[in-house]
């Protein structure tokens, strides 16, 4: 039985993709999918299922954190029998020559967490995005002429923190953004024998301190959204052909 997610057996596609934020996840459903049901209002994190050019696809909130991100992939997972979960999110640039509304696929994501520590034992896990799901993203952004960054991310525990600088140390080691659910996200998906990405907008720089609004947050991600459900279709497609 799933305890956050209170959708029957067969209501969720074999991939979902996955905003932090609900009411995104609201708006993919009735500004992309047709035929849009409703199968989660459980704490009010929303998701949906519709069809996306023939392809059955839903959309689920993930929530802000790695512990909240860590319920619905597991549920997803474990109880409603998801494949390939797409994380559509927005993230923090470390990087000076990356700005605000570019696109970010996440190839890998370390993390301050304690979650993979406790999770093995004190030792390092490199958390890495599903290969398959990468060429495909590389693939669509390729096509279509969309400007991109790829390379490691980091998940973070905080999005406040005490030491204003701290974000520092992981910018002089190659990380382009910081967000905080992605770790946990493809940690999980190895796990299950599944298949995450992590696609992300930069909303704010923390080099030039400049942010988006709320209101760009939850809306603005067009091109995230369209590269995201043109991977899903891909490999669902993919996928079904091969069963
Ligand atoms: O926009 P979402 O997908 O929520 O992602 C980012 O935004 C939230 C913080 O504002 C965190 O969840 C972070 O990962
Ligand atoms: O987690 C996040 C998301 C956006 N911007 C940040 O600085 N951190």
């Amino acid at each position: 039985m799933s305890t956050h997610i209170g959708a029957q057996p067969g209501e969720i596609a074999e991939t979902v993709l996955m905003p932090g934020d609900p009411l995104r996840a609201q708006f993919v459903a009735e500004n992309w999918l047709s035929d849009v049901h409703q199968y989660n209002n459980v704490r009010g994190m929303l998701g949906f299922t519709g069809l996306w050019k023939g392809e059955r696809i839903s959309v689920q909130g993930s929530g802000m954190g790695m512990p909240s991100m860590a319920i619905y992939a597991t549920e997803l997972m474990r109880f409603f029998g998801v494949q390939r979960l797409i994380r559509i999110g927005s993230c923090g640039s470390m990087q000076s020559e990356i700005a605000l509304r570019e696109l970010i696929l996440a190839v890998s994501a370390s993390t301050n967490s304690a979650m993979n520590r406790s999770r093995f034992g004190g030792m390092d896990y490199a958390a890495t995005a599903s290969w398959n799901l990468l060429r495909k993203a590389l693939a669509v952004v390729e096509e279509e002429g969309i400007p991109f960054h790829a390379g490691s991310i980091l998940s973070s525990d905080t999005f406040y923190d005490d030491d204003p600088s701290q974000w520092k140390v992981w910018a002089r080691h190659g990380v382009l953004a910081v967000e905080m659910e992605a770790n946990q996200l493809y940690t999980l998906a190895a796990r299950h024998g599944r298949e995450a990405l992590a696609l992300l907008t930069v909303s704010d720089s923390l080099v030039q301190e400049k942010e988006l609004s709320a209101q760009d947050r939850q809306t603005g991600f067009h091109q995230m959204v369209e590269v995201a459900l043109e991977v899903a279709r891909r490999a669902q497609a993919e996928a079904s052909k091969t069963e």
